[in-house]
């Protein structure tokens, strides 16, 4: 494997891309992520697809993922209804549940990725949802998208006809290789541009 680690082609399967951009990734520092993570909330927070939504599926960030709480935090200051997705290793599923209190309704869950305390009135339809904000390791224009790999975003995302935004830093934008479980977003939103897939 010549173009292993470089970035150069497009050649990489889908595990070596993900360990690609997960050690770009890595190279950010805490500053970068903070100030481009302001960038791509202000940028989301504009789109007409924000303000129509009355529920959002947002994600709390895990590792070097774009930061989340802004938006969150907007969010239920502008009266939308926030669910996060609590993981499922078991099944590979997600399931959504309502947070109102960031401070009270929240738990460290799966991988320690901080996750909603699972409550029966809390829980949500995936149907429910008219935005969802997608993580990910690396995004394409096309909206295709390689996470973590457990599968658990590509199940979920077929349940759904939510307006699907991928939230990601410019170093993570890199052609993806489709699979045929592959669920595309339809915006991918970085620090440097709003991408519409189609
Ligand atoms: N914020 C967030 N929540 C999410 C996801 C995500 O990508 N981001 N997931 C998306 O589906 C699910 C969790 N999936 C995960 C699957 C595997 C690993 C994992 O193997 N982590 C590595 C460390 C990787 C690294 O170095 O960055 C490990 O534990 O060794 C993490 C999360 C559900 N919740
Ligand atoms: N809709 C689906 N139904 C059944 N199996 C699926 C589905 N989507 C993905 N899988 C399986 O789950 C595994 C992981 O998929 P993949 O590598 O695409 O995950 P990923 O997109 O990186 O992870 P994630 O969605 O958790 O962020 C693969 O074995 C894949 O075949």
């Amino acid at each position: 494997m010549t173009n292993r680690n470089t970035g150069e082609g497009n050649h990489m399967n889908k595990k070596e891309l993900r360990s690609y951009v997960l050690s770009l990734r890595e190279g950010l520092t805490e500053d970068e992520i903070k100030s481009k993570s302001l960038i791509i909330a202000d940028r989301l927070l504009s789109l007409s697809f924000y303000f129509k939504a009355a529920v959002i599926m947002a994600y709390m960030d895990y590792k070097k993922e774009v930061r989340t709480l802004t938006v969150i935090e907007r969010a239920m200051k502008d009266g939308k209804r926030v669910v996060l997705p609590l993981t499922k290793p078991d099944t590979h599923e997600l399931i959504l549940v309502e947070v109102r209190d960031l401070n009270r309704d929240i738990a460290t869950g799966f991988k320690g990725i901080k996750e909603p305390v699972y409550e029966n009135k809390r829980i949500v339809a995936p149907g429910d949802v008219d935005l969802i904000l997608v993580p990910g390791v690396v995004f394409d224009e096309r909206g295709y998208r390689i996470g973590y790999g457990g599968g658990y975003y590509d199940r979920f995302l077929n349940k759904t006809c939510a307006t699907k935004i991928g939230l990601a830093f410019e170093l993570q934008i890199h052609p993806v290789p489709e699979d045929v479980h592959d669920v595309r977003v339809d915006y991918v939103v970085t620090e440097k541009r709003t991408i519409e897939c189609n």
